[in-house]
């Protein structure tokens, strides 16, 4: 089940500042991201222990772009990105691992299914400090994509819990969100404002 809510880390925080997002919203989401570019293997090694060690099950962890780091610690997925390994080999090398794609286009995102992934991010749909300077790629593009797949598409980008309704309205199969729990001062009230926004999703 990819569907639901991803929570993306933001590649600023120290690990006790994400741990304590994480460790409150983890009951509203499905996914938790470690998405730290710039950390060393042994300094993620380090994020997943003390993830796993404040309750959180690798069983809802994902790495970026980390397939060998991830594989190693046995956490579930990786996301895979237009940097990383590409889907076809890391699915042929381990066909138990949940796999994501980062995708900004159909063609790619088509690319992927092929690949055999099990589910993709499109983005960003609405404008994002994460994207400066980038035009978003909006509701239609996103529904053009989710009619052209029947892989789950996850919305990344400026998803705030007030568009999660219209975003699944518009045939995603969930949402990715950095800023919007992450930057909060209230981060359960928000978890579960935007779990809501799934849920009735869902049901129309
Ligand atoms: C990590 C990331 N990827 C994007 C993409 O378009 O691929 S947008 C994005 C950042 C999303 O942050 P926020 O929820 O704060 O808008």
């Amino acid at each position: 089940m990819t569907e639901g809510i991803h929570l993306i880390s933001n590649g600023k925080q120290s690990l006790e500042q994400f741990v304590s997002v994480a460790q409150v919203v983890s009951p509203y989401v499905n996914y938790i991201h470690i998405r730290e570019k710039h950390r060393t293997d042994d300094e993620l090694v380090k994020w997943i222990d003390e993830l796993v060690k404040k309750g959180i099950s690798k069983d809802q962890l994902v790495m970026n772009e980390r397939v060998a780091l991830a594989v190693q610690a046995g956490v579930k997925g990786v996301q895979l990105t237009d940097h990383s390994e590409d889907v076809s080999s890391v699915r042929t090398k381990h066909p138990n691992l949940l796999i994501g794609r980062s995708v900004h286009s159909i063609e790619e995102a088509q690319q992927a299914v092929r690949d055999g992934v099990d589910y993709v991010i499109f983005g960003h749909i609405f404008k994002t400090n994460s994207k400066p300077g980038l035009a978003p790629r909006g509701l239609k593009q996103l529904e053009r994509l989710t009619e052209s797949i029947s892989t789950p598409v996850i919305a990344i980008g400026g998803i705030t819990p007030e568009r999660v309704e219209s975003v699944m309205a518009h045939g995603a199969s969930g949402v990715a969100v950095m800023s919007g729990l992450i930057d909060s001062e209230k981060p359960i009230e928000e978890a579960k404002h935007y779990l809501g926004g799934v849920r009735h999703g869902y049901s129309c």
